[in-house]
């Protein structure tokens, strides 16, 4: 657990960067700061490991004041990770990895064994640890500052930007494999970005700050969306807030109806209504318009039972048929969903 207790940073030329901070980060979640340019995020980061030192209040780490714990012990037990990885670009990935199990006295030999498991872990291929980081792509760097900071088993991870140098793609899967790793690893993780969709999709709870280093609220993300605190964060989670936080609407009462298919390559007759072509498996590959065969057509976006609403609503908009088409766990047609019917389920939590 993370603890700031009215926690105020003021630096020698007079900015305050931190204003009477107090929040909890609870042990084995993600918390993400969030908040526009300038308004502490960092700061407050940096005062957990000490890289800034809180002019008053107190920051405490499980428990301790960390004003009590020399920086190189207490950092050992807290991974950082920042934008554009921060890797040494003289040293090959691997090593990179190596770097803190070296420091804390294990033989080269564990260390390396211990890095190539890291970037096991975090979805790289072995053959890339002999690269120098010039040599890999933005993602593929962010993902060794990851195993880097993973090295020594920290409790405690904490994230600066980290994956925003790298493009809208790469980044959704990068939040992914953070999910993924978060599930398996149940850190205590502190997050900053400026981005808001980052951080309710990766936030179990948000920090939203605002300028003067004020913390503007402090919720789960549902809660930021449908409830924003005051105008600043209204206007700070911007105009999508309401179809955001669909995301976090469960499927209730959304009904699953049926549509012919027909399977890919078949001979098929010409019909008045539109068909869902499969492959053998199952699998949706597009659909059939009214009236003779034809090519089929690109299918919109796939809905899997049960996700929130959001991916419901989205797959009956995409679709050419406007009838969304829901999918099970493996990638099967399970059946269509149409965006009226998901809109009378929202509704109808309303009344
Ligand atoms: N060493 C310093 N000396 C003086 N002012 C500083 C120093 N470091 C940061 N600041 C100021 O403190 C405020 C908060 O900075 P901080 O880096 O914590 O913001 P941030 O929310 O992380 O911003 P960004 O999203 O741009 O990184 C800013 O006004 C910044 O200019």
């Amino acid at each position: 657990m993370i603890e700031f207790r009215d926690v105020t940073k003021r630096f020698d030329d007079g900015t305050v960067a931190v204003d009477g901070l107090d929040l909890v980060v609870e042990a084995g979640t993600i918390t993400v700061f969030v908040g526009p340019s300038g308004c502490g995020k960092t700061t407050s980061l940096r005062m957990v490991n000490r890289m800034v030192e809180a002019t008053s209040g107190t920051v405490l780490v499980d428990g301790r004041d960390v004003r009590g714990v020399d920086p190189p012990t207490l950092r050992r037990g807290i991974g950082y990770v920042i934008q554009q990885a921060g890797l040494f670009p003289h040293r090959t990935v691997l090593d990179n990895v190596a770097t803190v199990p070296l420091l804390s006295g294990w033989t080269r030999r564990a260390a390396r064994a211990r890095a190539a498991e890291l970037l096991e872990l975090v979805g790289l291929p072995a053959e890339l640890g002999k690269r120098y980081p010039v040599q890999l792509s933005g993602g593929q760097q962010q993902r060794v500052g990851v195993a880097r900071a993973l090295a020594a088993d920290p409790p405690v991870l904490l994230m600066d930007e980290p994956f925003s140098a790298v493009d809208p793609v790469v980044r959704e899967g990068l939040q992914d494999e953070l999910l993924r790793l978060q599930a398996e690893l149940d850190k205590t993780i502190v997050f900053v970005t400026h981005d808001i969709d980052e951080a309710v999709r990766i936030g179990e709870k948000v920090a939203v700050f605002r300028e003067g280093g004020v913390l503007a609220q402090y919720a789960p993300p549902a809660e930021v969306l449908s409830r924003p605190a005051d105008y600043f964060v209204a206007g700070f989670v911007g105009k999508d807030r309401g179809y955001r936080g669909l995301s976090f609407v469960d499927p209730v009462g959304v009904r699953v109806g049926d549509v012919p298919t027909v399977v890919e390559g078949a001979a098929v007759e010409p019909a008045d209504g539109w068909r869902l072509v499969v492959d053998g498996e199952k699998r949706p590959q597009g659909w059939l318009a009214p009236g003779a065969g034809g090519e089929p057509v690109p299918g919109g976006s796939l809905y899997e039972l049960g996700a929130p609403v959001r991916g419901a609503l989205d797959a009956a908009l995409s679709s050419p048929s406007g009838l969304g088409v829901v999918v099970d766990g493996e990638g099967r047609f399970a059946g269509v969903v149409t965006a009226r019917q998901v809109l009378d389920v929202i509704e109808g939590r309303r009344g």
